[in-house]
C-alpha cells in the first residue's frame, strides 16, 4: 500500500492549529507522506502574499500569530493543486464556504480519498437541513467523517490539555484520523456518529450566542449554567427530530457537554454576542472589528437553524 498523504482545505485559526500538529504527526507515524498541503485562501498582509508568508516564516501570522508551525507544511493557494493529489483531504473552513470549495474540487480529486470535516456548522437551503459531511461526500463521492469536540484553537496551540471527537462511518477511518490526529494533549474519542458530532458542533455556537448574550446582560451565571443546560438538551432534541440515528452518548463526548462549556466561556461567539449587548452594534460589524478575519459561525447558524424550524412548523419547540 502507498502511503496516505494529506492535504488541509482550510488555514484560519484552527486550521492552521491542526496543520501543525498534522504536519508533525505524519513524521512521528509510518505510512504517511511527510509534506502536508495547506490550501490557504489567498490574501495580502502589508504587501505580501499570506501563503509566502507562511512558506518562509513558517507562521500564519495572520490567523495564528506568534506560534511556529511544522516546516514541512506547504501553503498553496491554488485549491486543486493542494487536493489533488491527497488521500485523506481535511476540511477546516468556515461553514460558509464549503459549498463554493466542493464545487471546485468536484471530479478532481482521487476516488479512493477519505475526508473529515472540522467544520462547525451545517447547510440550509430551499429543500431544508445539509450536515457538512453530507455536502461534501455527495459532492465529491468519498465517506467523510467529522471532528468536534471543546477545541478553542489557541489553547490547543499552545500544548494546552483538551479532548475532542471523531464520528466516523467506517470504523478503520476512525482509527486512521485517530492516528493522525491524537497528541499527549490533544485526546481523540471515537465513535460511530458522525452527524451526532457535527450538528453538536454546529448547534453549540448558537448555545455559545445566547451565554455572551446573558453575560452582556449581566444576567449571572446561574443564569448561564440554565441556558447551557436547556441549550444542550434542545440540542439533542433537534438532532435526533431530523436525524433518529443520533446517539444519546453523542452528548456526553467531548463534542457535546464539553464543548457547550468550553463555547460557552471562552470563545468567539460568547465574546462577539456579549459585546453585541454592551456595545449595541450589528453582529456583522462586531465579527470584524474584534475578530481581525477570523469569522463567527454561530449567528449564521442560527439563523439557518431557525428557517428549519419555521418550516417544519417546530418553533415553538
Ligand atoms: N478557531 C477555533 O477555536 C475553532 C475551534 C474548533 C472549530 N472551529 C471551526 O473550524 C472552522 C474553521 O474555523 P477557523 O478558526 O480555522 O477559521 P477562522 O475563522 O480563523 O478564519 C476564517 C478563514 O476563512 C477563510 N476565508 C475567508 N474568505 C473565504 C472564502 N471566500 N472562501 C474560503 N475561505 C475563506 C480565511 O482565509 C480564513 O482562513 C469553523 O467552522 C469553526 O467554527 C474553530
Ligand atoms: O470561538 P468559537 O465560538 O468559534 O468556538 C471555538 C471552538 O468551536 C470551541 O470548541
Amino acid at each position: 500500500m502507498g502511503l496516505e498523504k494529506v492535504a488541509l482545505i482550510g488555514s484560519g485559526n484552527w486550521g492552521s492549529v491542526i496543520a501543525n500538529i498534522i504536519g508533525k504527526n505524519v513524521q512521528l507515524h509510518p505510512g504517511f507522506d511527510h509534506e502536508v498541503k495547506m490550501w490557504v485562501f489567498e490574501e495580502i498582509i502589508n504587501g505580501q502574499k499570506l501563503t509566502d508568508i507562511i512558506n518562509e516564516t513558517h507562521e500564519n501570522t495572520k490567523y495564528l500569530p506568534g506560534f511556529k508551525l511544522s516546516s514541512n507544511l506547504k501553503a498553496v493557494p491554488d485549491l486543486l493543486e493542494a487536493a489533488h493529489d491527497a488521500t485523506v483531504l481535511v476540511f477546516v473552513i468556515p461553514h460558509q464556504f464549503v459549498k463554493g470549495v466542493c464545487n471546485q474540487l468536484k471530479g478532481r480529486i482521487l476516488p479512493n480519498a477519505k475526508a473529515i470535516s472540522l467544520v462547525k456548522g451545517v447547510d440550509v437551503d430551499e429543500t431544508g437541513l445539509h450536515p457538512i459531511t453530507q455536502i461534501i461526500s455527495e459532492n465529491l463521492n468519498i465517506s467523510v467523517s467529522s471532528l468536534s469536540g471543546a477545541n478553542i484553537a489557541n489553547e490547543i496551540a499552545k500544548e494546552n490539555f483538551s479532548e475532542t471527537t471523531v464520528g466516523y462511518h467506517i470504523r478503520e477511518e476512525g482509527e486512521l484520523f485517530k492516528h493522525l490526529l491524537e497528541t499527549p494533549y490533544f485526546r481523540v474519542g471515537i465513535i460511530e456518529d458522525v452527524i451526532g458530532v457535527e450538528l453538536c458542533g454546529a448547534l453549540k455556537n448558537v448555545i455559545a450566542i445566547a451565554a455572551g448574550i446573558i453575560d452582556g446582560l449581566k444576567l449571572g451565571e446561574n443564569a448561564k449554567a440554565a441556558v447551557i443546560r436547556i441549550g444542550l438538551l434542545e440540542m439533542k432534541k433537534f438532532a435526533q427530530t431530523f436525524y433518529a440515528g443520533v446517539k444519546d452518548e453523542t452528548f456526553f463526548e467531548s463534542c457535546g457537554i464539553a464543548d457547550v462549556i468550553t463555547s460557552s466561556y471562552g470563545g468567539r461567539n460568547r465574546r462577539v454576542a456579549e459585546a453585541f449587548v454592551t456595545t449595541q452594534k450589528p453582529f456583522e460589524q462586531l465579527e470584524k472589528e474584534l475578530l481581525a478575519g477570523q469569522k463567527l459561525q454561530g449567528t449564521l447558524t442560527a439563523r439557518e437553524i431557525n428557517s428549519v424550524l419555521r418550516r417544519k412548523g417546530l418553533e415553538n419547540e
